[in-house]
């Protein structure tokens, strides 16, 4: 698996994502440019080359785990956690995890939500790269990345498919390695 891309093949791999990614215009609320990943999940190659682009920063960055945040964030990274052979840890929406859980309640582009990680799962030190398809003002990458941190784990990196540019998502993730395969 190539772990390196040069430039000319990670700019040829953002413009194969970025023409499968349909905007859809003022969804779920007025004035949100929604990203929809559907179509480039439903081709089977642009698929399988991101996987294994999530494999390759994974092994790169010597994880020992991928987690991904529910829901689009899973597709990605269980797949690319298989690929690089690591275990996946979910990042669940508040309420669907059982047990005792470590929870964060944080604010996205387009509302407020909770995300919950199981800390059973996560072994002190492990370190885990955190995977979703959007990084927009990072407000759920962060909560996560903060969740998982609490429960004992390295965060080596977060990697997303997507990075809106004019939103603060990186800021919001300072102190990160944040990988995005691809920018709008
Ligand atoms: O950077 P932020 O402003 O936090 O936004 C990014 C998050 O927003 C979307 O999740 P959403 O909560 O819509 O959930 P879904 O994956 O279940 O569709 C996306 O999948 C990211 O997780
Ligand atoms: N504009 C957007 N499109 C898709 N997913 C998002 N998550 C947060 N903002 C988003």
């Amino acid at each position: 698996m190539s772990t390196q891309l040069d430039g000319a093949a990670a700019a040829g791999r953002e413009a194969r994502i970025l023409a499968r990614v349909r905007d859809v215009a003022d969804w779920p609320r007025p004035g949100v440019g929604f990203k929809d990943i559907n179509p480039l999940l439903a081709d089977p190659v642009a698929f399988a080359e991101v996987v294994d682009a999530f494999a390759a920063i994974a092994a790169t960055a010597g994880a020992e785990a991928v987690a991904g945040i529910e829901a689009r964030g899973f597709v990605l990274a269980a797949p690319a956690a298989a690929r690089a052979g690591l275990g996946f840890w979910p990042v669940r929406k508040a309420g669907k995890l059982p047990g005792r859980t470590l929870r964060r309640d944080y604010d996205l582009e387009y509302g407020r939500s909770a995300v919950e990680v199981d800390p059973e799962l996560v072994h002190p030190g492990s370190r885990v790269l955190l995977v979703d398809d959007v990084l927009a003002t990072g407000g759920t990458a962060a909560a996560a990345a903060g969740l998982l941190a609490e429960a004992g784990a390295e965060v080596v990196g977060v990697a997303v498919l997507l990075e809106l540019t004019f939103l603060p998502g990186r800021a919001a993730l300072s102190g990160h390695e944040v990988t995005a395969l691809a920018r709008s």
